[in-house]
């Protein structure tokens, strides 16, 4: 039933309330098997925030914050931005770390599976919970590689707000799109952090023109750096005009003094300080018309006598209303910044009452995160974030109601109201959580049990993975007989066969990893067919003709049109089975057996012999489709990637020369510090293993960021050659 309920949403005012989501399951399963322990092992870890021993009454207090006071927010970048850094740094100043974890010493506590660990990166999200200055904040660290994209939106479609941490000597870069568009899409306020201000490189003035230009985005400068790279001391609070230093001896940045700007001690700091934040004020004031009226009345003459609380409120306004982005700064693999990055997130962003969420459910076990640990809790007001075990039919993008009437209730109103069209996107669309987008995968393989008596093992392995990430896909192959594996990238693939070994004990083996590429046609084609079978004492007879003919969508959904004289008195049944058959048929096409995009199907006339079954209805129009397609000028499309490289100068040659032989294309080159940036797009089957090539081309120097951007039709010669290899690799299979 629990499945059905995807789009529904219950609102109640008046009861408590429980905000509820399968993404809160993230990491359920690996931290099902560690239930038992809440005593993290291995780390230095203070008590639960607020906890005094295992007192309920406390317990309550911790678990039911006031809701303005609770921030449930989302660390979101580029793969290596620092977010886990930034999450170590912010987990050990609340005091819920008594030890700083290190993505390089694999002791972080977010990156918690084995996997994360061992290769330093981020691939599930992982919820924390922890008290800052009176605010309980419910914290989740998001991947960056844009093979676990998935991750990324289904933790930001429940998050209430969100800092997207940035390279401070690199600006926006690839994936930082790719997650500043999905927060577009669900309507995040966002605080920017840029971070590594203490690297080679690092440019303040250069990270925020790239916000600007490439995001769209207008930063409110709340901080100016003091010092850039190895110089980076502190920062300067442009809202109070106050300067903030880290002792210099501290290893832990804990220490630091916080002064204000004075003309006798900083006259240079403090004359830019003044500047900036009037161009903040009349930035705001451009923004915000409470503020302005406020500003244009009271304090026009000297925007020094501006109380900073007042600022704050309209910075708040215009970053709730996402028309601006408040930007800071540090280094939080230097200790710095961090402090005050958390103090912008219980100022700025919003709580979960001051967005338009509203659910109820009960459901009977709850456990609130602490990333790989778990309390269990008897109960939890409106707006925060918790774990629910137990749900054996939900999958990632459902939402859960408490039943399936108030379900059904809640779907009524969305429809009743989604008739009235001018009030759909305010009132309907409101009640329903935002669905996952999930990705094509662009690579398969086939994937083997040890053992066939194994199968079932495997066949529940994957199902459980699935209901985790929907964007990994599984089929059977009809030939064959084998299991298929379909994901985003090599690593998204990788870690899956890992994940079966680790977490379910199988030892599987995985076929050669291969490209998912489509077909189309390039010219209209009509062709008629007709079945004629008789089972039993029942006769089953259709006839039908149609045209197939290429169309430009971009979708697998093939465009459905029917003839007059066949839309006239078609049954329902009838039509659903003709559309099952042109679904079905387009599953798989004559080249490759991929799917058929681009298509259009125009029924031009069906015939139905009364009694034929809506089975053979479909089988004749499926066969019938094969049938056209066979007789058309047939196309492979291959996906194509965009590519972003960065590279030093001395490696660029180097690196453009290779992408040459990989049938790539140069779409711009630029500069950035001692780094060139280069654009372009590359046929993904020309670019799988390029981490490592990539890496022994440059010693290691480069990175690069990989995202499909369209199926291109292949080239003649191209296309002979890849069908020539398939038809050898089919028998192989
Ligand atoms: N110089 C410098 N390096 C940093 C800083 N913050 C993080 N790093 C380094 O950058 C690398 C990536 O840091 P992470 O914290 O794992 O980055 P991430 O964004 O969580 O990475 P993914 O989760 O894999 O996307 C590590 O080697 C860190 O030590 C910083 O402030 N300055």
């Amino acid at each position: 039933m629990l499945s059905n309920l995807r789009k529904f949403v219950v609102s109640h005012k008046k009861i408590p309330i429980l905000h509820i989501n399968n993404m809160c399951c993230s990491k359920m399963r690996a931290s099902l098997q560690r239930l038992k322990s809440h005593v993290p092992l291995g780390r230095n870890y203070s008590s639960l925030p607020g906890l005094i021993g295992n007192d309920i009454k406390s317990l309550h207090s911790v678990i039911n914050p006031p809701i303005a006071k609770i921030r449930n927010i989302g660390i979101m970048a580029h793969i290596d931005a620092g977010k886990t850094t930034t999450t170590e740094r912010i987990l050990y100043y609340s005091g819920y770390t008594r030890s700083l974890g290190d993505v390089d010493d694999g002791d972080t506590v977010t990156d918690f599976m084995a996997q994360e660990r061992e290769r330093g990166i981020t691939i599930q999200s992982a919820a924390v919970t922890f008290d800052w200055k009176g605010y309980r904040v419910n914290l989740i660290d998001t991947p960056g590689h844009v093979d676990f994209t998935l991750e990324v939106e289904r933790c930001l479609r429940v998050l209430d707000g969100a800092v997207a941490v940035f390279d401070a000597s690199a600006g926006v870069e690839a994936q930082t799109l790719t997650v500043w568009r999905q927060a577009d899409k669900h309507k995040i306020p966002r605080i920017c952090f840029l971070n590594k201000m203490d690297k080679t490189g690092a440019s303040f003035k250069y990270a925020v023109e790239s916000i600007r230009e490439k995001l769209k985005a207008k930063p409110l400068l709340l901080q100016l750096p003091l010092g850039e790279g190895k110089a980076f001391k502190g920062v300067v609070d442009v809202v109070n005009k106050e300067k903030l230093l880290w002792n210099p001896n501290s290893d832990d940045g804990k220490d630091f003094v916080r002064n204000p700007l004075l003309e006798m001690s900083d006259p240079e700091l403090l004359k830019e300080t003044t500047e900036a934040r009037n161009a903040l004020i009349e930035q705001v004031a451009d923004l915000d018309d409470e503020f302005a009226d406020l500003v244009l009345g009271e304090f026009s003459e000297n925007f020094d006598l501006l109380p900073a609380e007042k600022l704050q409120t309209a910075i708040r306004r215009v970053t709730l209303a996402q028309t601006a982005v408040p930007v800071l700064c540090g280094s939080a693999l230097k200790n710095k910044g961090v402090q005050p990055l958390l103090d912008a997130v219980t100022v700025y962003l919003p709580s979960p009452e001051e967005r338009n969420y509203e659910f109820l459910e009960r459901i009977s076990r709850l456990l609130l995160p602490f990333a790989d640990q778990h309390i269990e809790i008897p109960s939890l007001t409106a707006g925060n974030i918790a774990l629910t075990v137990g749900l054996k039919h939900t999958a990632t993008g459902d939402t859960i109601a408490s039943s399936k009437s108030s379900a059904l209730a809640a779907a009524r109103r969305a429809e009743t109201e989604g008739g009235k069209k001018h009030r759909r996107n305010n009132e309907a669309e409101r009640l329903l959580l935002a669905g996952v987008e999930i990705p094509e995968p662009v690579f398969f393989c086939t994937i083997e049990p040890p053992s066939v008596a194994k199968q079932p093992d495997l066949d529940y392995a994957l199902k459980c993975l699935q209901r985790e990430d929907p964007s990994l896909k599984v089929k059977l192959d009809a030939d064959s007989g084998q299991t298929v594996l379909c994901g985003m990238g090599e690593l998204h693939i990788e870690i899956i066969h890992d994940r079966i070994k680790r977490e379910y004990g199988l030892e599987t083996y995985l076929g050669p990893l291969q490209v998912a590429y489509r077909e189309t046609i390039l010219n209209a084609v009509r062709a008629t067919d007709t079945l004629d079978r008789t089972l039993g004492d029942k006769r089953h007879l259709v006839t039908v003709e149609l045209e197939v003919k290429p169309v430009e969508t971009a979708s697998v959904m093939p465009v459905i049109e029917y003839a007059g004289s066949v839309s006239e008195d078609l049954p329902t049944a009838s039509q659903e089975a003709i559309e099952n058959g042109i679904h079905s048929a387009c599953l798989q096409g004559p080249l490759l057996g991929s799917p058929v995009q681009d298509v259009a199907v125009a029924v031009h006339s069906l015939v139905i012999h009364p009694g034929t079954s809506t089975t053979m209805i479909s089988a004749c129009v499926s066969r019938c489709i094969q049938k056209a397609l066979k007789k058309a000028d047939k196309q492979v499309l291959e996906p194509l990637m965009k590519l972003e490289v960065t590279v030093t100068r001395d490696y660029l040659s180097l690196v453009l020369a290779d992408l040459a032989q990989r049938r790539g294309t140069i779409q711009e080159i630029q500069t950035r510090q001692e780094n060139k940036i280069i654009t372009g797009f590359v046929p993904l089957a020309e670019i799988m293993g390029y981490s490592t090539v990539l890496r022994t081309l440059t010693s290691g120097s480069a990175t690069f960021a990989l995202e499909l951007s369209n199926y291109e039709a292949m080239n003649p010669q191209d296309q002979t050659v890849l069908l020539g290899r398939r038809s050898g690799l089919t028998q192989v299979l």
